[in-house]
């Protein structure tokens, strides 16, 4: 268990975290969310003793981490997987790790197998791969066999095949009962990954609830509908009685509408009074990465010039009452969605 009370950090005049109170439960694994300079790396510095608190304070298993009696056989952790002496092979990365730490030899090729880097095990890391990179540092944050284990974007540089592998690591990881604390970009990912999360924004607790509960209380569900394409007039004619009706109408790229505040059967019965046919009338459940844009929108320190968020803003305000996207019997998407490429940035005026 991981235990942050009030926790802060000032740089100068940077507040990078702000009165953060948190808990990370073993069992299960919790994901850490935030715009880029939230505070997330920060936070997990000041976890693991490599930051220290301005005020408040975090503990591991009720204990600060520089007072835990042998850390390293309690915590591991994967912070910048680039942080490796290039010039040694990753047996013998490993190997010092585990003479400094107290961990026995066998254990390195133990995690070697585990990351399926034992073919590799002789080569200098300096040729890694940004793929093999992230392995390595899984395996070295596996090392000591700790219960309580933190992953800084793991998944950085994985492809598929490495991405599921991580995923099925910390699911199993959090099985046995683990405390496993991930930071992600990859929304998809965390929506496949996660139980639990913790978002953040500008050094503040945003949220800290389950996934489920997170998108039913950060999205607003809507029906998809489609008119026969054939007749672009009915689709103007449906536009119309339904925003006289009361819902709010967008329209879609693929040519279907896009509607809000009203339920579903109440479209069909509005259909069916204007005469107009429908070919589609779906319910829509958002996305994590629809819920997450939604809860952090105005709160990016850094945003891309072609904005990928336009298309979010443009939508209606959230609604309280959680459309249908909170039901019960909800599922995050089963297909990985693929991951955006970090857009260039540009500071925002603020
Ligand atoms: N050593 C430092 N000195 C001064 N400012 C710092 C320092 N470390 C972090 N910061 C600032 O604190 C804020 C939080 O940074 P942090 O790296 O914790 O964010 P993050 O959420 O991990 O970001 P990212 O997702 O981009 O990795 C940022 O504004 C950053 O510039």
């Amino acid at each position: 268990m991981i235990e942050a009370v009030g926790l802060t950090k000032r740089y100068g005049d940077k507040t990078a975290v702000d009165d953060l109170s948190f808990q990370v439960r073993p069992g299960m694994v919790t994901g850490f969310l935030g715009p880029n300079g939230s505070g997330k790396s920060t936070t997990m510095r000041m976890v693991l003793g490599l930051d220290t608190p301005t005020s408040g304070h975090v503990t591991v298993n009720g204990h600060p981490y520089r007072r835990l009696p042998n850390a390293p056989r309690h915590v591991g952790a994967l912070l910048d997987a680039k942080a490796v002496h290039g010039g040694r092979d990753a047996y013998r990365h490993l190997l010092s790790i585990a003479q400094l730490s107290g961990i026995p030899a066998h254990r390195v090729d133990d995690v070697l197998r585990l990351v399926g880097l034992s073919e590799v095990a002789g080569r200098r890391t300096k040729g890694f791969s940004l793929g093999m990179g992230q392995r390595l540092g899984i395996a070295a944050a596996l090392l000591g066999d700790p219960q309580v284990l933190l992953f800084d974007e793991p998944v950085n540089g994985l492809d598929p095949e490495g991405i599921l592998w991580v995923r099925n690591l910390m699911k199993s990881l959090a099985a046995e009962g683990r405390t496993v604390f991930v930071s992600s970009h990859l929304m998809s990912e965390m929506a496949l990954t996660a139980d639990h999360l913790i978002v953040i924004a500008r050094g503040r607790l945003l949220a800290d609830m389950s996934v489920r509960e997170f998108i039913a209380a950060n999205s607003a569900g809507f029906a998809r509908v489609r008119v026969p394409d054939t007749d672009p007039a009915q689709r103007e004619k449906l536009t119309s009685a339904l925003t006289t009706a009361g819902a709010q109408v967008l329209p879609e790229q693929d040519g279907a509408l896009r509607v809000t505040g009203m339920p579903l059967p109440r479209i069909s019965d509005v259909a069916h009074e204007a005469q107009v046919r429908l070919w589609e009338l779906s319910p829509h459940h958002a996305s994590l990465e629809e819920a997450y844009m939604r809860l952090t929108q105005g709160m990016v320190d850094y945003r891309s010039t072609a904005d990928p968020q336009v298309g979010m803003r443009s939508g209606p305000a959230p609604d309280p009452a959680g459309g249908w996207a909170g039901e019960p019997g909800w599922s995050p998407p089963q297909q990985p969605v693929p991951a955006a490429a970090r857009p260039t940035l540009t500071e925002d005026a603020r």
